[in-house]
């Protein structure tokens, strides 16, 4: 664009959320993205990155505040890059989170005229967090607990600044307060030249038994791990601490590499009458009450009438497996990670349920190997990572046909990709339910209907 330059200086109206949250405005017809904004305002911005299609600019001032704008609960909020949308109030994130939705399917999936049912929200959106991963950072030389700012890998929050955050749960503010506590105390162990030895805490709770595990991610360093284990075992807070020896930025702990330092190396949590053993290499849902929620419509999208037999593709500790289990035939679930496979067969006999197996293994190899040999179920879950199934999966649902599945996913973007190419397959998309597992934040759940009509395709 001529003239315009980072560091200039603009006045512009904000009209819309990006799908990361950040206000999205237009200044001399090109798009700018303005973090913090919300539509309706009226704001004045500094550019700080020029593209060819956008501008990226930073909030100076809001001139005229939009009428849905709001104060955020937490001090920290805009610093911390834990929330994106805390200045809206919550029924504006739940129509923004289902107007996300469509426009994904519309924009990605090129699904116009899909049924979008309005976000399911919670009662109380706050504190809903049962896991929280803990960056390990250098505060004037020793180790303490922080999250990054948005978009960066510097400290926008410390945990030692006392801010509980608005987010997680309450127990879990009050645990990592004392475990930052003793990362001061024996700062000297924990340092390894001038690095913490511990890069990140994750901290997880079971919400219904108030079991708690602490995952300290260190490649090495055991007896001062095992010292720092034994003080948080004293503290009567902590069921079990685990070592996570392989630090994979972003993931969930390795299969094979977390050692136990204390406890038995997982817990145990109740979902509706169901219990669920939980390792520290395992997927588990972050927001127990929208859990149930989430996965009752994936029972109601089932419709399941006891003869049904039922694949749950990347069924993680096999929670929907076992749900489903009550109302099926039986019940077949896949799942990549050995150890969240060994949950899922604790967690089938724990309950009783013995109509449901696991098999370890990719879901793109295991399902078309199971069509060969056994033939397809007549109900298949999907529910995979954010990046959305293997394009090799839904080929093989275009070959096989299912006539009923539902999908659960956490990104609406590759949601809408693989709804988009099932549609080309023949499927025909139901209905789509988003679910608000995460207030506060961009982020929303969805659990999708397709259905398979026996003369398509
Ligand atoms: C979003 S979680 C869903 C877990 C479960 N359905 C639940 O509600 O707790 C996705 C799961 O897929 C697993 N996974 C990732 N890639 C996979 C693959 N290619 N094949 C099988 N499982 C996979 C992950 O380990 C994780 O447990």
């Amino acid at each position: 664009m001529p003239g315009v330059q980072p560091g200039e200086q603009v006045v512009l109206e904000v009209e819309d959320l990006s799908h990361s949250g950040e206000g999205v405005g237009r200044w001399q017809g090109r798009v700018v993205f303005v973090p913090l904004a919300v539509p309706g305002d009226r704001v004045r911005v500094t550019v700080v990155e020029v593209k060819k299609n956008y501008l990226r600019a930073r909030l100076e001032e809001v001139i005229d505040p939009g009428p849905s704008r709001c104060r955020p609960e937490c001090p920290s909020f805009g610093s911390c890059g834990g929330c994106h949308i805390q200045h809206l109030p919550y029924e504006c994130q739940l129509q923004y989170k289902t107007g996300r939705v469509r426009n994904s399917l519309e924009r990605i999936g090129r699904l116009g005229g899909i049924r979008v049912l309005p976000a399911l929200g919670m009662n109380h959106p706050w504190h809903y967090r049962n896991k929280v991963r803990f960056h390990v950072m250098l505060r004037e030389g020793r180790p303490a607990l922080g999250l990054y700012a948005p978009d960066s890998h510097t400290p926008g929050y410390w945990v030692g600044d006392g801010t509980r955050c608005r987010i997680l749960d309450r127990e879990l503010n009050e645990l990592a307060l004392i475990i930052d506590h003793l990362l001061g105390q024996y700062r000297d162990e924990l340092l390894q030249g001038p690095a913490p030895l511990i890069s990140h805490v994750t901290l997880r709770r079971a919400v219904a038994t108030g079991e708690t595990m602490v995952v300290l991610a260190a490649g090495g360093g055991r007896p001062r791990l095992g010292k720092l284990a034994a003080e948080l075992a004293g503290t009567g807070r902590v069921t079990t601490v685990v070592q996570q020896t392989a630090v994979l930025p972003g993931r969930e702990p390795d299969d094979g590499r977390t050692r136990t330092l204390y406890g038995r190396g997982y817990i145990t949590d109740r979902l509706g009458d169901l219990v669920f053993r939980i390792s520290a290499a395992s997927f588990y849902q972050v927001n127990p009450v929208q859990t149930r929620v989430l996965y009752e419509k994936v029972g109601e999208y089932a419709g399941l009438t006891g003869r049904e037999r039922v694949v749950d593709a990347y069924c993680g500790v096999g929670t929907i497996a076992l749900f489903l289990a009550r109302q099926a035939r039986e019940v077949l679930g896949m799942e990549l990670s050995s150890r969240a496979v060994a949950d899922a067969r604790q967690n089938a006999r724990l309950n009783g349920l013995g109509n449901a197996s696991f098999l370890q293994g990719a879901v793109e190899k295991l399902l078309p190997r199971l069509f060969r040999r056994d033939g397809g179920p007549d109900v298949l879950v999907l529910d995979p990572p954010r990046r959305g199934c293997h394009r090799s999966v839904l080929e093989t649902l275009a070959r096989c046909p299912v006539p009923r599945v539902v999908y659960v996913s956490c990104d609406p973007g590759t949601l809408a990709r693989d709804l988009g190419l099932l549609a080309g397959y023949g499927y025909r998309v139901v209905e789509v339910q988003p679910v608000d597992m995460f207030p506060q934040t961009c982020h929303v759940e969805c659990v999708s209907l397709l259905e398979r009509p026996a003369s398509s395709g």
